[in-house]
């Protein structure tokens, strides 16, 4: 399944996954139209989670899109996906061909400026499987993504242009954990939409209680 990524790009992690980085997977200028209708024609809301007790709003707008039943869970709160857009099926089509897989669903992230942001995590939801493949694409305002190493601390800044793809793979989720800081450099918005494929959903209440 990542065969062709490997034999075709060189794998980012030093160790314990699979990173790779497609740098202008969509030229300018259909990153450009891509970024504008995104911006336009996509659901953004603001997410609520619980903290300590009190309900805040994260530093981002998002929007879940997927195949119906591809539900899943993400900021503590199970999410049902929003019917896909033709502009999202067909960039899906676009990444599935690249990354021989198929995928159910697609959460998107806008960062409005440098003072949106995600917190450290890893996408290792039971919803994913043992080993997922996501894959990653950048619009819009370039922004960093630090991974670091569970165990070792090491990490690793990969700076995330408009148009490029990133591949995440392999044992990737369960070592390494990820976030986009914010910064004071980002004026402009940018979008990422990261293609998933959801393997198993909650089937009953005690479930999704559990989780
Ligand atoms: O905005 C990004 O590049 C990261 C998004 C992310 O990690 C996620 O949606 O799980
Ligand atoms: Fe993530």
């Amino acid at each position: 399944m990542t065969s062709t990524l490997i034999i075709n790009y060189r794998n980012l992690a030093p160790r314990d996954g699979e990173l790779y980085l497609l740098p202008a997977f969509y030229p300018p200028t259909i990153a450009d139209s891509y970024l504008h209708s995104l911006l336009q024609n996509l659901a953004w809301q603001t997410e609520k989670i619980q903290l300590f007790g009190h309900w805040v709003s994260v530093p981002r707008l998002m929007a879940w899109y997927g195949d119906p039943g591809a539900d899943y869970r993400y900021s503590g709160v199970d999410h049902q996906p929003l019917p896909w857009t033709s502009e999202l099926q067909s960039i899906r089509s676009d990444v599935e061909t690249v990354c021989q897989q198929s995928f159910n669903s697609v959460l998107a992230n806008l960062y409005r400026d440098g003072k949106d942001s995600m917190g450290c995590h890893a996408d290792n939801e039971k919803e994913l499987g043992a080993n997922p493949l996501i894959a990653s694409l950048s619009f819009g305002e370039t922004r960093l993504l630090r991974f670091r190493h569970a165990r070792s601390r090491t990490t690793l800044d990969i700076e995330l242009r408009h148009g490029d793809l990133l591949i995440m793979a392999g044992a990737l989720q369960h070592h390494w954990r990820h976030e986009l800081p914010k910064t004071r450099r980002a004026k402009q918005a940018r979008i990422n939409l990261t293609f998933r494929r959801i393997v198993s959903t909650p089937t009953s209440p005690a479930l999704s209680a559990a989780r």
